[in-house]
């Protein structure tokens, strides 16, 4: 689902590699957490996926796509693909917990009747029943998380990416967070969580890759968050 081959990515003007020589290839349905230092390259690899940045060198595929030579006009299409869930949440200030996941649908073009069916769907999947009316910026800090990945999975993507998902979230909030997202990584997604939370880490025994000074350290399968 996810393949680098090689892959160097340098920012302008900096002399030293955000991310060095990467090889690796992360499988449909495959659940992993990318850990290191701050500035170790982690979100540089989501934003390298994400087509956000290209590679200065080297080969990505995403989804079947080889990121380097995708039109521009494609990159929308791929980003369909993708959710995306943030540390801070990122909800639309104001909307309601339903509009904020309707709104994801909206704004590609789906039909009102689908989205009237799927939302509901996907905010019982998320344990959000019953609050779809209550404002978003009301919520708990769970709770709006659980809306942004209620919005981040309603239009069923292949892929999950989040970036410090319990970042500003409490152990236990957290913990569900977790579960939550391995529920959707059981629904055939696949998800790749960048993470500093060695607790969850060390809790969930997934794949951990490490990265460290821009290179790939380690690649663990049921993995712990410090080095074994
Ligand atoms: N837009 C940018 N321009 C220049 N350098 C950047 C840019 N974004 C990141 N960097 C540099 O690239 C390196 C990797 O940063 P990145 O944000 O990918 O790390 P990270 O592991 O996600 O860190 P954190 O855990 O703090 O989010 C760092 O040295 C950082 O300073």
């Amino acid at each position: 689902m996810i393949t680098f081959e090689d892959v160097t990515k340098f920012y302008p003007r900096q002399e030293r590699a955000a991310l060095r020589n990467i090889n690796l290839e992360i499988a449909k349905g495959e659940f992993v957490f990318l850990v290191g230092q701050s500035g170790s390259g982690k979100s540089t690899f989501l934003r390298l996926v994400l087509r956000e940045y290209r590679a200065t060198s080297g080969t990505i595929y995403v989804a079947g796509k080889n990121l380097a030579t995708l039109n521009q006009w494609k990159v929308p299409t791929l980003r369909r693909q993708i959710g995306t869930v943030f540390q801070d949440f990122r909800l639309l200030p104001g909307k309601t917990v339903y509009e904020n996941v309707a709104f994801a649908l909206q704004v590609i073009g789906r039909p009102a009747k689908e989205i009237r069916s799927i939302v509901p769907e996907t905010l019982e999947l998320v344990g959000l029943e019953g609050k779809e009316d209550r404002p978003s910026d009301e919520l708990s800090g769970g709770e709006q998380q659980r809306v942004a990945i209620a919005r981040a999975f309603v239009n069923r993507p292949k892929i999950l990416l989040a970036d410090e998902p319990t970042g500003n979230l409490d152990p236990e909030t957290s913990i569900g967070i977790m579960k939550l997202l391995d529920r959707i990584n059981r629904a055939d997604t696949t998800v790749v969580i960048a993470t500093h939370d060695s607790s969850i880490v060390d809790q969930m025994r997934r794949r951990v890759l490490e990265l460290r000074s821009g290179q790939l350290v380690r690649d663990q399968a049921e993995g712990v968050y410090g080095s074994a």
